[in-house]
């Protein structure tokens, strides 16, 4: 199983209050964004610097920044949506693209209903987002119009993850890397990950 378990104390302990069927949807959008800006500080560990002299009041020095990698992040709709606000302050300049798609309560298959994503897909490295990576089927679906739109650097950013889902996303993506707050136990049979946190995408919201 190829994943990355972020196992920082600060995301850990905010997870154990999104985990809590008492937080509410103001506290829970709160917690999320959070979390989603501190898994973003992991994520963007690597990105490429480069030298250059700056002047500061005492003395020229050279110094590191950022080469300007093109960057995207893409929310899968609707639960991605409460973690991209927590990746942009990390990452102000990375454009945004949205990506629809539900599941099926009955088959569990993902039905895709929308997809705009920045023009220059293929010169930029993108980060999905959404907080639950279940049976692997949304992802799966959201990396596949990615890569067909020329996509070629995609990283897969999910808060909670079960079993079955990392490795459908490492079996038909081997060159996605996957990051998570937790991988839990295992799905139940309405395909909801135990222990999971409920639905992402209402709790957030406050439907049902
Ligand atoms: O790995 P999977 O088995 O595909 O399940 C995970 C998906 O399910 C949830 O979305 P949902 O279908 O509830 O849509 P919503 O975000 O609009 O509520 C969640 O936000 C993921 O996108
Ligand atoms: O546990 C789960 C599984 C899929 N989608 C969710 O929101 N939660
Ligand atoms: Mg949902």
């Amino acid at each position: 199983m190829q994943v990355k378990v972020i196992d920082h104390p600060l995301i850990q302990h905010k997870l154990s209050l999104l985990r809590d069927k008492n937080t509410g949807s103001k506290d829970f959008r709160e917690l999320l964004e959070e979390i989603a800006m501190l898994m973003a500080y992991e994520l963007t560990r690597n990105l490429p610097l480069e030298e250059t002299e700056i002047e500061t009041p005492v003395a020229r020095c050279k110094c590191k920044v950022l080469t300007g990698k093109k960057l995207g992040v893409v929310p899968i709709l609707r639960a991605g949506l409460g973690m991209v606000n927590g990746v942009l302050r990390l990452i102000p300049a990375a454009k945004v693209g949205h990506v629809g798609v539900y599941r099926d309560p009955e088959t569990l298959s993902p039905v895709e209903y929308y997809c705009k994503l920045p023009t220059d897909v293929s010169e930029r490295d993108f980060i999905v987002i959404d907080p639950m990576l279940a049976t692997g089927g949304s992802s799966v679906a959201t990396i596949d119009m990615l890569k067909r739109k020329g996509a070629k650097n995609i990283k897969l950013m999910c808060l909670v993850a079960a079993p079955e889902g990392v490795h459908r996303v490492n079996e038909q993506h081997p060159d996605v890397e996957i990051y998570t707050a937790s991988v839990d136990e295992r799905l139940n049979d309405h395909g909801y990950i135990v222990p999971g946190l409920g639905d992402a995408g209402d709790r957030i919201f406050g439907t049902k």
